[in-house]
């Protein structure tokens, strides 16, 4: 699947999204663009919406008001399914596996979660461009945290996204493997030309690979731009860096 992206640009846009949960307000007007090809690194400090977001934008919870454009089309209303069939591909904090199934079934899984089915040589196109050396008959449970990472990943890209939303995919990874990952998303943005919108603490990761940041506080946006012009950015410090900047760097 080929990215297209709209007039000005961007491939993906949401505008002054907001979103209440449990009575309370959780995101205020938040906008972001991405184009094709570009990796937008979300940072802030822990509650400041970040996940919240994504559930809003990959269409798992609906925003109370704003509107999201993918693939020069208004896709607020459209559900998670739709929006993944657009190809839009999404990963978690925690990188579930179905434990009880082998490397293959899943990857079959992946394959045949909608028609028209995928072919073997799709999932190991996807398998391939993320290094994931494991033989099929080895069962899930069994994975590292690596090795889900990748398993999720190669099944995502099975179907030629054009765009990732990652949610801190660093977690629980040793420096080696959060190289081999930040040159796998590098590969992915610069010569596939998926747009990558990543959640990230570590801003080293974010220094090699982001083209631009965006900093959330309290369910707002504080400060966006190159990761140069953010960091110093005092709005930034005073949310972010003052309270959490042993986790930071
Ligand atoms: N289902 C929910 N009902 C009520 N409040 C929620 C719900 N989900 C999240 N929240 C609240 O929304 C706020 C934002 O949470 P969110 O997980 O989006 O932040 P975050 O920036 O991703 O944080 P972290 O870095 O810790 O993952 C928090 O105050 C959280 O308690």
């Amino acid at each position: 699947m080929r990215p297209h992206a709209s007039s000005d640009g961007s491939l993906f846009s949401c505008r002054n999204i907001t979103l209440d949960l449990g009575g309370r307000s959780i995101l205020r007007e938040i906008s972001l663009d991405v184009a094709p090809g570009e990796v937008l690194g979300i940072i802030g400090p822990n509650g400041a919406g970040k996940t919240s977001l994504f559930e809003v934008l990959s269409g798992r919870i609906p925003p109370k008001s704003g509107t999201i454009h993918f693939r020069g089309q208004d896709v607020t209303h459209l559900n998670l399914q739709r929006r993944a069939r657009l190809g839009l591909g999404r990963t978690f904090q925690t990188p579930v596996v179905p434990e009880e199934l082998t490397v293959a079934e899943v990857l079959k899984a992946a394959r045949q979660a909608y028609k028209p089915y995928l072919t073997p040589d799709d999932s190991e196109w996807g398998a391939d461009l993320v290094d994931f050396r494991i033989p099929g008959n080895v069962v899930a449970e069994r994975l590292d945290t690596l090795h889900r990472r990748k398993l999720l990943l190669a099944c995502l890209l099975m179907r030629r996204p054009a765009l990732l939303l990652l949610d801190e995919p660093a977690a629980g990874l040793i420096n080696s493997e959060i190289d081999e990952l930040d040159e796998i998303m590098r590969v992915l943005a610069k010569e596939l030309r998926i747009a990558i919108v990543l959640i990230e603490h570590r801003i080293e990761l974010l220094e090699t690979i982001a083209d631009r940041a965006m900093v959330m506080d309290a369910g707002e946006v504080v400060s966006s731009g190159p990761l140069t012009h953010v960091l110093s950015d005092p709005k930034v410090h005073a949310a972010y860096f003052e309270m959490d900047v042993e986790e930071a760097v």
